[in-house]
């Protein structure tokens, strides 16, 4: 499925906020995915005086859900500053949840039904609901349905001990029961991606991403995030390593298949809390409020492939239909920012991108030319920031725009995979007026 918005169509990024990304059950554990989410709405309109009186409707994405607030956009609308009159509702699709927030934004845009908007997504890996088995569920209704006294003394007594034994999130793939590290590891294999250079790509991550943070490069669009009870703040993100040896990365057991395994604690995403969320608009409602957005949105692909095999390859099919639908090979894209699942899961689709044979055989646009690896992820990506599933998709968005304004460049490509097959790629472009 594909969208080529027009040049006279294109869809403003007004602005952009995250939280600070902070590994499982550390400095953010005591926040719900609601308290992020409505933190950093708060944060983004808050930037923007008189703004809330334009947005006209908020998609917020989701992977951890919450059966208790099963509509999580419109709690962020009712527990924040905005209107309560405002649109909202929620998606989950896997690792590009946000990224479909801010494409289905981008649509009702296009089509008229609003002129400005927000996108965002997030998710607390610290605070994930544990459920009772189905048949614990179905007891307890037998007994409330039941009339007779003796028919729900009977009931009771049928009660088993397994009902006590919670279920959780499930870090497999629902269909076919394989951890996403495993996929990566199958991927590694068949695309010929050793140890030590995913061990290398894991470590290039984390040094961009100390360089940038350094650098502040993000700073202005990380929001400053005060603890309860409110004494302490955060302002950075706390998965980066600043001290980096290749030889620790070495020395990881592998995490997913035992002895042989090349994917370990080291060349993958962790476990992460965070949201982001953006404000976009279109172009002409954004000239009319003189607004200088950080850039636009000028195309986007969404793809799904099988999940049998190479379930994370996402991008090598969802990119060279975006590179067709713009007639564009990767020669005239400054910037990419891939996110990272894995090393070896992002390095098994840059190989594939940059075969012939793959592109060929996928019956695939095959003009694409092959990536510069030093236009990849320049500021780090998902290993070093962590992967609060989804947020990712939107910091990929602004840390492409933001990177892209500051070497005086014009079009970046964000690309995602997602669990279930699916694939995500975006075209995006900075305001070169
Ligand atoms: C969902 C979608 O739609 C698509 C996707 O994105 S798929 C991806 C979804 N995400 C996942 O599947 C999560 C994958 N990651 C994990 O499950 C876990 O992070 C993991 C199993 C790989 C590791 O978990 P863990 O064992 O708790 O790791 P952790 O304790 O942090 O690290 C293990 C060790 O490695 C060390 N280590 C980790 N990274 C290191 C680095 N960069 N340098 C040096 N040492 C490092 C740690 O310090 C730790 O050392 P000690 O044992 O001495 O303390």
């Amino acid at each position: 499925m594909s969208n080529v918005l027009k040049n006279s169509e294109r869809i403003a990024v007004i602005d952009g906020v995250r939280t600070p990304f902070a590994k499982q059950m550390t400095t953010l554990k005591n926040m719900t995915s609601l308290d992020l989410a409505q933190t950093i709405v708060n944060e983004l309109t808050s930037r923007h005086y008189g703004i809330e009186k334009y947005i006209e409707q908020l998609v917020y994405g989701q992977v951890i859900l919450n059966p208790s607030i099963p509509n999580i956009a419109r709690e962020v609308i009712l527990g924040t500053r905005l209107k309560s009159q405002i649109d909202a509702y929620s998606i989950s699709k896997a690792c590009v949840s946000s990224l479909q927030a801010t494409i289905n934004i981008c649509g009702a845009i296009k089509s008229g039904t609003i002129k400005s908007g927000i996108a965002g997504g997030g998710d607390s890996a610290s605070n994930i609901p544990f459920m009772s088995p189905d048949q614990f569920g179905q007891w307890l209704l037998n007994i409330s349905k039941t009339k007779s006294f003796l028919k729900k003394i009977k009931l009771l007594s049928k009660f088993k001990l397994k009902y006590f034994i919670p279920r959780t999130l499930s870090p497999s793939e629902y269909t076919t029961g394989l951890f996403m590290g495993q996929i990566a590891e199958q991927m590694a294999q068949k695309y010929g991606i050793s140890r030590a250079e995913q061990d290398e790509f894991a470590m290039k991550s984390h040094i961009n991403a100390s360089q940038a943070e350094i650098e502040k490069v993000m700073r202005q669009h990380i929001s400053i995030f005060f603890l309860e009870p409110y004494d302490n703040y955060i302002t950075t993100d706390n998965n980066i390593r600043h001290d980096n040896e290749i030889t620790k990365y070495g020395s990881i057991k592998p995490a997913f298949v035992q002895n042989i395994g090349t994917v370990t604690a080291g060349n993958s995403s962790v476990m992460t809390d965070g949201a982001a969320a953006i404000l976009l608009m279109s172009e002409k409602k954004a000239l009319e409020l003189e607004l200088e957005p950080l850039g636009y949105i000028r195309a986007y692909n969404n793809t799904a492939i099988s999940v049998e095999e190479d379930m994370l390859m996402g991008p090598s099919f969802s990119i060279p239909r975006l590179l067709e639908q713009e007639r564009m090979s990767f020669s005239d894209i400054d910037l990419f920012d891939f996110h990272e699942a894995f090393a070896a899961q992002t390095l098994s689709n840059i190989t594939a991108l940059n075969s012939r044979n793959f592109l060929e055989k996928n019956n695939l646009y095959n003009k694409i030319g092959s990536i510069d690896l030093h236009k990849v992820n320049p500021l780090g990506g998902s290993i070093a920031y962590g992967h609060p599933f989804a947020a990712t998709g939107i910091r990929l968005i602004l840390q492409n725009l933001i990177q892209l304004k500051k070497t005086n460049k014009n079009l970046g490509i964000i690309a995602s995979c997602a669990a279930g097959g699916l694939g995500c790629s975006m075209l995006l472009e900075v305001n070169s007026e």
